[in-house]
């Protein structure tokens, strides 16, 4: 029963957690082994706990959502940066993509995998091609995540029937899994890349099936285009095609309008805030978060793929978040630090149906600690230190369903993840250059 114990990694155990704060008070978290949080207190007497995990002082958070994600460009972090969108998609990134392989999304998503529960991310909502083999990375790493398959078919009505039949084998494939930690969704790509019928057969996919849609909104503006080819803005079209739902994710949703912003409250749909990205593309406004608060609408964060961030790291997102807002609108209340945390983990689990982002008893056990370090010194506000001051990288324990995937910043195989990806990101590019 010792902290190193190789013991602990990877299977639900009773569990104690103890010399922690939270929410900057003293406490102890104890894990009945059923993944739920059995409960939460100052001092817990009445446990039968296998595993002791010893804070030291840390803070304990709930596991951070990351709501916008495409796991398997991790291998392409670094491989094409300072371009504008389109350029960058066109010239850089889809012909890359074209040579990727089954065995390559899985090592990308491993990739991914590993760092964001390095970072302190427990479950994320992602969008890409291959999603079995995501599928296969998430499980073995024990994380948590809404997987969609992304529908691309150009206005082609034969790539559209192509596109579905992918749709409807990969729903079904994950739904056979039935690892409770996998979520099914699907996801139309954007309104710019898919049809009428390519969004309308979405909508009507993810209501027979009651599964998440995830697609890109409004990152760059494009309603001109819009306006232009259907007469309407990009919220009015989606909602004209029946996308617009409470089981809607859009992410971006820089470009959205005061009537836009309206349509997406009535119909419950929840944004995804992508400041890293955003920023880095250029995108040319920030999300309106203000008028998106004052509406009600649920706002959540994402980081994006890491060729586009160009990490997977939620607290540098929830900085940067609160920090862009501020600066944008020009207004330094907007934002604070407790709930930028909220947006970062509760709103996401919310969007994803999950009983998650919350440390109390009955919830999901997907818990953080972050460490007591030079940047949670001192401890005055630990979530002001938890926004404002501090990396992943100072995350030591990462807790998902109960099952503990990192301690003391170890996670099992992390080594052999490094350097297979690496050999593989070089091989991808070495092909889709020759
Ligand atoms: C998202 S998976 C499908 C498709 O989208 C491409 N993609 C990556 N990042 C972005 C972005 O910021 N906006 C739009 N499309 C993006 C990705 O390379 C895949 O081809
Ligand atoms: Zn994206």
């Amino acid at each position: 029963m010792t902290q190193t114990d190789p013991d602990i990694f990877g299977t639900k155990t009773q569990t104690l957690i103890r010399n922690i704060r939270l929410d900057g008070k003293p406490a102890e978290i104890y894990l009945d082994g059923t993944g739920n949080i059995a409960s939460v207190g100052e001092k817990i007497k009445d446990h039968d706990a296998e595993f002791i995990i010893d804070g030291n002082g840390a803070t304990a958070l709930p596991g951070m959502v990351n709501m916008h994600a495409h796991s398997p460009m991790s291998l392409l972090r670094g491989y094409s940066d300072d371009m504008p969108l389109f350029e960058w998609l066109s010239t850089k990134i889809w012909p890359t993509e074209a040579h990727l392989t089954e065995s390559d999304i899985y090592w990308g998503a491993k990739l991914a995998c590993l760092e964001m529960i390095r970072t302190g991310t427990t479950t994320f909502n992602d969008m890409y091609f291959m999603m079995n083999n995501v599928a296969e990375a998430v499980d073995e790493a024990g994380i948590r995540a809404c997987l969609s398959y992304c529908m691309i078919d150009g206005g082609d009505h034969e790539k559209f029937e192509k596109e579905c039949s992918v749709m409807e084998k990969t729903v079904a494939t994950l739904k056979a899994r039935a690892n409770p930690r996998i979520i099914p969704g699907v996801s139309p790509h954007a309104v710019y890349t898919v049809s009428e019928e390519g969004l309308r057969w979405c909508a009507e996919f993810s209501e027979r099936e009651n599964i998440p849609l995830h697609i890109h909104v409004d990152e760059t503006d494009e309603n001109p285009d819009c306006i232009k080819a259907h007469g309407m803005r990009v919220a009015q079209w989606l909602d004209h095609c029946g996308v617009l739902s409470n089981r809607c994710i859009a992410a971006h949703c820089c470009w959205l309008d005061a009537d836009d912003i309206r349509l997406f409250a009535d119909r419950g749909v929840t944004v995804v805030h992508n400041p890293v990205s955003n920023m880095k593309l250029s995108v040319g406004r920030a999300l309106p978060y203000p008028e998106l608060k004052a509406a009600g609408v649920n706002v959540t964060l994402g980081t994006d793929g890491a060729s586009s961030n160009n990490d997977l790291d939620m607290f540098g997102e929830m900085k940067t978040a609160a920090i862009l807002q501020k600066f944008f609108w020009n207004d330094p209340t907007i934002m604070p630090a407790s709930e930028a945390l909220t947006i970062a983990s509760r709103n996401g689990a919310k969007a994803l149906g999950i009983n998650a982002g919350v440390i109390a008893p009955g919830f999901l056990a997907d818990i953080i600690l972050v460490g007591k370090t030079v940047t949670t010194t001192p401890a005055f506000n630990t979530t002001s230190n938890a926004v404002y001051a501090t990396s992943g990288l100072a995350v030591d324990t990462t807790i998902c369903d109960g099952a503990v995937l990192m301690h003391e910043g170890f996670i099992p195989g992390a080594e052999e993840i490094l350097a297979k990806s690496e050999r593989v990101a070089f091989d991808l590019v070495r092909r889709a250059t020759a």
